[in-house]
């Protein structure tokens, strides 16, 4: 039996860290995936999806000046867009493979499942190791309705050779608006089904009603409180049925996409037979990223019950979970300040606490909120839906949230990520000069005197 100083399962964001890590700092090192090797964020997640994003840019660009200088709106080549988009995915496995044999990391391809507490299968071979890191990812949660076999993933969208013409999103987070608007802007008529009240619900609720008006005047369809309860058909000729307000509904559709939600993938790996408990929201860690019931063990990425299902977080985790056990519990998880990006057009970005979060929990916060359309930066493209809202504390003059809707706003929120982690002050950031004009260059007007 194979024996390592370590075993990581998965070669994602967070794993492939893990791995080399460990192997830079002499460690014998297995690395297992049951998938091709390199994880979601470069071959099924956020690299595709911009590269896809990139060419609805380009649309709602187009659309949005024509008249005003451009002659005609561009239109999306889908199957020349998807060869462009394999360009980037396409090299992923190899290129992630080679560099783990450059480093001397053993490599398995295969399923991986535990067989005891330090020991796990993969095919044929059974390996040992002092500690094992588990960095398995998340999958898209079961629905649970009858035809849940007839979505396809977002996995699967990604992977879409033609577009059809009528696709419905079932959900209303990240990845069924982002979607969506890659969707409409390639010339499909979508509908979103959503459960809840409101869409995004952790992002600004005055900013995603905003969003909502941008996606309803390009024609999205944004259904609430519509709980899905079947999909009956066959190939592109689907009836999705859900309840709206007491009433049964149906919408006969090409295509449905599971955008309900992901989670931890633990399901072959067995976790009972090597004593690892799971929570709701993965495999329960401490504050060291290290399993609450198998000291051999640690987790990190979106598998572990720590932070949010990001790829900046997964990374960050995997160095504290290697750094833990190189050194013996040395580096505890601290929540840092963590942006995010909903990327569709406008682009809803946050960081912080959001209004409702800083009411609740009793802050005393100067809030503005405003739309800005009429401002100079969204008025160059002709954009009409645009705002910010920024929580500054009345005491400190820290900004503890920042919310923003808008073109840029993805690289403006991360100025108000490193104002937040380095503790500068809403007046030290007015008194910064940024070159203009830049979307950066709105920043000062968007914070109280
Ligand atoms: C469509 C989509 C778009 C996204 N866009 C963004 C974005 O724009 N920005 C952002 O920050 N985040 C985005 N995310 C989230 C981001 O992709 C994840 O947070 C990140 O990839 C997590 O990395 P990880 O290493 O924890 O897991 P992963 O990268 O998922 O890696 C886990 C690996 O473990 C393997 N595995 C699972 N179980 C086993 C097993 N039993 N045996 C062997 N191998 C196993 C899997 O095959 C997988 O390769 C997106 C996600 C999706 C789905
Ligand atoms: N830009 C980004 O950073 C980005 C993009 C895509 C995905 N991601 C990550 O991937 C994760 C998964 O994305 P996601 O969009 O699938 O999940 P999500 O958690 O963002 O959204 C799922 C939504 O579907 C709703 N829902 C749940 N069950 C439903 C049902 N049966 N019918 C209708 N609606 C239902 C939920 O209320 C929720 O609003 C995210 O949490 C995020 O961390 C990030």
């Amino acid at each position: 039996m194979p024996i390592f100083d370590l075993i990581v399962i998965g070669t994602g964001s967070a794993g492939a860290t893990v791995a080399q890590t460990a192997r830079k700092a002499g460690k014998s090192v297995a690395i297992i995936d049951k998938l091709p090797f390199g994880g979601t964020c470069s071959q099924r997640g956020c690299d595709p999806k911009k590269v896809l994003v990139g060419a609805a840019e380009i649309v709602a660009r187009s659309e949005q000046m024509t008249g005003n200088g451009i002659a005609s709106a561009a239109t999306i080549n889908w199957p020349d867009l998807m060869a462009f988009k394999k360009t980037f995915t396409e090299p992923i496995p190899e290129n992630t493979e080679a560099k783990f044999r450059d480093l001397g990391i053993q490599f398995y391809h295969g399923v991986a499942t535990f067989l005891s507490p330090k020991t796990v299968r993969v095919g044929q071979d059974e390996l040992t190791a002092d500690h094992i890191v588990v960095a398995t990812g998340q999958r898209p949660k079961p629905l649970n309705i009858p035809g849940e076999e007839l979505l396809i993933d977002s996995t699967g969208f990604l992977e879409l050779s033609q577009l059809p013409e009528e696709i419905v999103m079932v959900g209303g987070g990240y990845i069924a608006f982002e979607f969506a608007h890659i969707a409409a802007r390639a010339g499909a008529k979508v509908t979103i089904l959503h459960q809840g009240k409101r869409p995004l619900e952790g992002f600004d609720a005055d900013l995603v009603s905003l969003l909502v008006k941008a996606m309803e005047a390009l024609g999205i369809r944004i259904l609430l409180e519509a709980n899905v309860t079947a999909v009956e058909g066959q190939k592109d000729r689907l009836t999705v049925r859900y309840e709206q307000a007491g009433e049964s509904q149906s919408i006969l559709t090409n295509l449905v996409i599971h955008a309900a939600g992901r989670v931890a993938d633990v399901a072959e790996l067995a976790l009972e037979k090597a004593g690892v408990k799971v929570g709701p929201k993965g495999v329960a860690v401490n504050e060291f990223l290290q399993s609450v019931s198998n000291p051999a063990i640690y987790a990190c990425g979106d598998v572990a019950d720590k932070g949010l299902p990001l790829t900046p977080l997964a990374s960050y985790e995997g160095k504290i979970a290697i750094n833990n056990i190189l050194t013996g519990n040395r580096q505890a998880y601290t929540d840092n300040p963590t942006p995010s990006a909903v990327y569709t057009i406008p682009t809803l970005a946050s960081v912080g606490l959001t209004e409702e979060q800083a009411r609740k929990q009793g802050r005393k916060v100067k809030v503005t909120f405003q739309e800005t359309n009429d401002w100079y930066t969204s008025r160059r493209i002709n954009e009409s839906f645009s705002a910010f809202k920024t929580l500054v504390d009345e005491e400190t003059d820290e900004i503890v949230g920042a919310h923003l809707l808008g073109s840029g706003c993805d690289e403006v929120i991360n100025l108000f990520t490193l104002a937040m982690k380095h503790h500068i002050t809403a007046e030290d950031l007015r008194n910064t000069l940024l070159a203009y004009p830049t979307h950066g260059s709105d920043l000062s007007s968007m914070l109280p005197d």
